[in-house]
C-alpha cells in the first residue's frame, strides 16, 4: 500500500517555539515553510533553525518536507543545500510553472547530494502549482522527475494570479484541482489539496475536505493542528462503507472459486474496479481508522 499521506501540516521555519514541537500533533507530514510564511529579514534564521530542526531525533520518525524558496529568488539554492544536506525527505517546490522550473531544482539536487555524499536520487521533490501557467503545464510538470511523489495546488497564490477570491464552494478552483488531478493520475503520482485558510471556521474546512476527498485527492496542505483530525476523520472510511467492502470481498471470492468474474451482491453488480475499490477501503480503514 503506498504511504499515507493525508495531511501535511506547515510550520513557519521562522517559529523556534512551533519547530520545536510539532511532532507531538503527528500530521502524516511535517512541511517545514521556508518560503511565504517568512519575512525577508528571516530568511537566514529559518534556514538554520529549520536545518537544526531536521536534526532532532523525533522528526526522524515522520515525514519531512520543506518547502523551499524559489530557485530564482536569493534564497532558493541556498535552502535546498542546507535541506539536502539536513536529509530531509522531500522538497517542496513552490510556484512551479513548468517542467523546466522541475529539472532545475533535480540538477541542483543531484548536485549537492553528490557533495554531500548523501545517496543520489534519495532527496524526493513535491511542486505545488499556484499558477494559470502551471495549471496549463501540469501534466508535462507531474511527469518531469522520478523523484516526484506528488504535485499539490496552492490556491492562495493561484486566486491572485486568476484575480479571483476564494469562495466556500470553491468554484473558482474547480477547474486547477481537476487539472492537477487529472496530471497526477495520468503521472501515477499523488495529487493534493492547497490550504484552508481560516483556521477557525470548522465547518467551512470540513466541506472543502469532504468535496475534495470526493475529486479524488490524497490528502491536504494544513496551516493549523487543529485540521489534522478533522481531516483524518473525513478520509477515514464509515462503517457501512467497511461493512459494504466486506461483503463485496466475500462476493468476489466466491465467484473466483465458481470461475466468475462478475456477480450480483443485492442487485448490484460486483466485477474488477469494484472488488479493487472494496479492497482499498479496507486497507484504508487498517491505516486510518473508521470515520468517528
Ligand atoms: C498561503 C500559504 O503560503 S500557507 C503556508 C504558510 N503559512 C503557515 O505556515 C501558517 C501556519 N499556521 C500558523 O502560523 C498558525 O496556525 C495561525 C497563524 C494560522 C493561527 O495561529 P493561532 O491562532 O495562534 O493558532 P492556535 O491558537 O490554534 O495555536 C494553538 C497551538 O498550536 C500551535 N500551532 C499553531 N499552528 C501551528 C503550526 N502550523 N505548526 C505547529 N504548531 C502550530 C501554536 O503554537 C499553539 O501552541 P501552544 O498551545 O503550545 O502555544
Ligand atoms: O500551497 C498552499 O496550499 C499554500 C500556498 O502557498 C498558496 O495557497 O498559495
Ligand atoms: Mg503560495
Amino acid at each position: 500500500m503506498s504511504k499515507l499521506r493525508r495531511s501535511m501540516l506547515f510550520v513557519p521555519g521562522s517559529n523556534a517555539a512551533m519547530l520545536s514541537n510539532s511532532f507531538i500533533y503527528r500530521p502524516d507530514a511535517l512541511m517545514f515553510d521556508l518560503e511565504d510564511s517568512v519575512a525577508v529579514t528571516e530568511k537566514d534564521t529559518a534556514r538554520l533553525l529549520v536545518f537544526h530542526a531536521l536534526q532532532l531525533p523525533m522528526y526522524r520518525e515522520i515525514e519531512t518536507v520543506v518547502r523551499v524558496n524559489p530557485l530564482n529568488s536569493a534564497y532558493g539554492k541556498l535552502d535546498v543545500e542546507a535541506m539536502v544536506r539536513a536529509g530531509v525527505d522531500v522538497i517542496r517546490l513552490p510556484k512551479t510553472d513548468s517542467a523546466e522550473d522541475i529539472l532545475e531544482m533535480e540538477r541542483h539536487i543531484l548536485e549537492v547530494e553528490r557533495s554531500c555524499g548523501r545517496k543520489e536520487g534519495s532527496t524526493r521533490m513535491m511542486a505545488a502549482i499556484e499558477s494559470a501557467m502551471g495549471v496549463i503545464n501540469a501534466p508535462e510538470i507531474a511527469k518531469a522527475s522520478p523523484r516526484l511523489i506528488g504535485i499539490a495546488l496552492g490556491a492562495e497564490d493561484y486566486v491572485r494570479d486568476l484575480r479571483t477570491e476564494r469562495s466556500p464552494e470553491g468554484i473558482e478552483l474547480m477547474f486547477a484541482r481537476c487539472s492537477i488531478l487529472q496530471a497526477a493520475r495520468a503521472a501515477g503520482i499523488a495529487a493534493f489539496d492547497t490550504v484552508y485558510s481560516n483556521a477557525n471556521n470548522e465547518e467551512g474546512f470540513i466541506h472543502e475536505a469532504e468535496h475534495i476527498k470526493q475529486l479524488g485527492f490524497d490528502g491536504k496542505s494544513l496551516i493549523n493542528p487543529r485540521q489534522i483530525d478533522l481531516l483524518h476523520n473525513v478520509f477515514a472510511p464509515t462503517r457501512k462503507e467497511v461493512g459494504n467492502a466486506r461483503l463485496i470481498i466475500e462476493a468476489a471470492e466466491n465467484a473466483a472459486q465458481q470461475g466468475l468474474g462478475v456477480v450480483s451482491l443485492n442487485g448490484k453488480m460486483v466485477d474488477a474496479p469494484i472488488i479493487e475499490r472494496a479492497r482499498w477501503v479496507l486497507q484504508r480503514a487498517e491505516a486510518s481508522g473508521i470515520r468517528q
